[in-house]
Parts: C-alpha cells; structure tokens; sequence
C-alpha cells in the first residue's frame, strides 16, 4: 500500500483526468500546481465527497485520512440508518430505514430522506473537541441528499408533489437560516460509469442493496452530472452556484496502485491549498 508521498507524486506521475469547476484560483488549470500558504486565517476548510453510491467513496476517505492525516473525515453514517433506534425494540430488522427504502420507496422515501439530512446536518454542524483540523472533510452532504437522492426520488414519483414540496421547504428554510455555519468551500466529485459503480456494489454486496438495478445508478449518475459538471440543477442557495468543484475520475481501479493514489491525493491537496489562499469571503468563519 502507498505512503501517499502526495508531493512526491506530482513530479514523476502522468495526468489523471481531473478538472476543477468554479473557481477563479483554479478554474480550468491543471490542478497540479500547489500553492503557498494559508488566505482564510486558519479557518477550517469544509468539503463534501459525493458520488453515486459504491463508487469508492469510503474507500478514497480512507486514503484521504492515511495522506492527510491531520483533516477530519466524516463518514456516511449508514449503520445508523441500518439500526434507527426507535425502531431497534421491536422485530428484529424493524430499525433498519435503509432496507425499508429500497423494499417499499414509495413508502419510505420521505421517511428517509428527513432522516438522513437531519443527520448530514448535525454533522456538518458539529464542533468536534480537540485541536480544530485545517479541513473536513464530509462524506456527502445535505446538497446531496436534495439535489440528488431526493430530486431523483421525486422525478421517479417515490416522494409525491407534496412530499417534495415540504422536503424542499425545510431544506431552504434550516439552510438559509444557519448561513455560514452550514456552508461548504467546495466539492470533490468522484466520477465514474454507472456500470463500473454496479460492479463495485456486487462486489461489496451490502445486503439492503440487493435488488438495485443498472438503471437506479444511470439515474444517479445523471443527477450528479446536472448538478455538478453541466451544473443545469437549478439550485437555492447563492453560494452553491459557484461552488468550486474537483471532479475525478475514479473509474480505473486505483485499490491496488500506489502511483494513481499518489496522484489522486495530489490533486486534492493542490484543490485544497487553490482553495485555503482563495480570498476570505464576506462572512468567514470566526478564526
Ligand atoms: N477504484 C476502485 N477500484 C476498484 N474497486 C474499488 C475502487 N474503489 C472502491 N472499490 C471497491 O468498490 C466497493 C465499493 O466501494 P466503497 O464502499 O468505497 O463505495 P462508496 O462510494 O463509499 O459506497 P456508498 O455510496 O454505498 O457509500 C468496495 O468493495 C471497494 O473495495
Ligand atoms: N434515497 C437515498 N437518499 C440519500 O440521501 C442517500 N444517501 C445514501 N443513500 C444510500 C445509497 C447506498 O445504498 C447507501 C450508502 O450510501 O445509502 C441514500 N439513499
């Protein structure tokens, strides 16, 4: 396995199809470059790691935490969602949301994706003890969960007009009232086909995954597409529009090559310094 020497990477590696979106530092450069020091006054940078589900975004985070060991990693906190404790007492397997999604969607869409934003939310809100890290990192994120999952659910009419209509309303009102503190600087966007993401979640085999088709990930992949290359996904908060965007492209098998995770990991430090001397915005982060 790799050191992950992300510096020492950037001198012998070839390009990895990487870009970077929506950022005037780095827009539309080869993203290798690297940069000096800090410009937001050592506040924490926060990041959302999306992609279509068993794309390898557990597995990037754990590379992530062995190069950059002093960031905080946030998980998807899917054993939550597969053990909810208010359901827990009761028949065996009853607790599990995640199951019930994908038995019974039309079901259990709202149900779940109230649950699973109040949970990004908590988390991109909380305030760990300790030593701040220079970067969070969040496995996905409540931009996700609307402009994706949910979006895609409703397209699909698992959640009806009105389920949406409130999900939507929530969404705006608990995200423009927290403003910054529930922010993010930017995104990494892990990218691959939609058959490549199938064979990934066939060789995980979680159980609840059982019956999800080709199609679902197509579905997936296009609403990731919309809202973050082509950026067509008309959003609903001013700061998202031009969100800075590391897009990568993760189809290959990087698992068991030291080289392309040497390079991976460069990409994202150099995205993440482009970032830390991008000028502090108007209502940074108290410091
Ligand atoms: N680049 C890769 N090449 C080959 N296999 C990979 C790669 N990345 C991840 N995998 C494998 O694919 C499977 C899914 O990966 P992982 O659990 O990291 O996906 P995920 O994006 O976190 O999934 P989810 O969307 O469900 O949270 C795992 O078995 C993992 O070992
Ligand atoms: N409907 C729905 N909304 C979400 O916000 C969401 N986030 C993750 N998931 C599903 C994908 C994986 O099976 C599993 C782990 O990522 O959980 C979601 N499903």
């Amino acid at each position: 396995m790799t050191s992950c020497g992300a510096a020492g990477a950037r001198a012998r590696a070839p390009p990895v199809l990487s870009r970077v979106i929506g950022t005037s530092s780095a827009g539309g450069r080869d993203v290798r470059g690297g940069s000096g020091g800090m410009g937001r006054c050592g506040a924490a940078l926060r990041l959302a790691l999306e992609g279509n589900i068993a794309v390898g975004k557990s597995t990037f985070l754990r590379l992530l935490g062995r190069a950059f060991p002093e960031w905080r990693l946030v998980a998807e906190p899917v054993a939550q969602w597969q053990k909810v404790a208010a359901g827990a007492e009761e028949a065996p397997g009853s607790g599990n949301l995640l199951q019930r999604l994908y038995q019974e969607p039309s079901r259990w869409s709202f149900t779940f994706q109230t649950f699973s934003c109040l949970g990004r939310l908590k988390a991109q809100l909380e305030r760990p003890a300790g030593p701040a890290a220079p970067v969070r990192v969040f496995e996905r994120s409540v931009y996700s969960d609307r402009y994706v999952f949910a979006k895609n659910l409703f397209e699909t009419g698992h959640l009806d007009m009105l389920e949406w209509a409130i999900y939507q309303e929530w969404h705006s009102f608990l995200l423009q009232e927290l403003g910054d503190r529930a922010t993010l600087h930017g995104f990494l966007y892990l990218r691959a086909t939609p058959q490549r993401c199938l064979e990934r979640l066939w060789r995980r085999a979680r159980v609840e995954e059982r019956g999800v088709q080709l199609l679902y990930l197509q579905q997936l992949h296009t609403q990731h597409e919309h809202w973050l290359l082509e950026r067509s996904t008309k959003v609903h908060f001013a700061d998202m529009r031009n969100m800075p965007i590391l897009v990568l492209d993760v189809d290959g098998d990087f698992e068991q090559d030291a080289a392309m995770q040497d390079i991976l990991m460069a990409q994202v430090e150099s995205f993440v310094k482009s970032l830390q001397n991008k000028p502090v915005p108007p209502h940074p982060d108290p410091c």
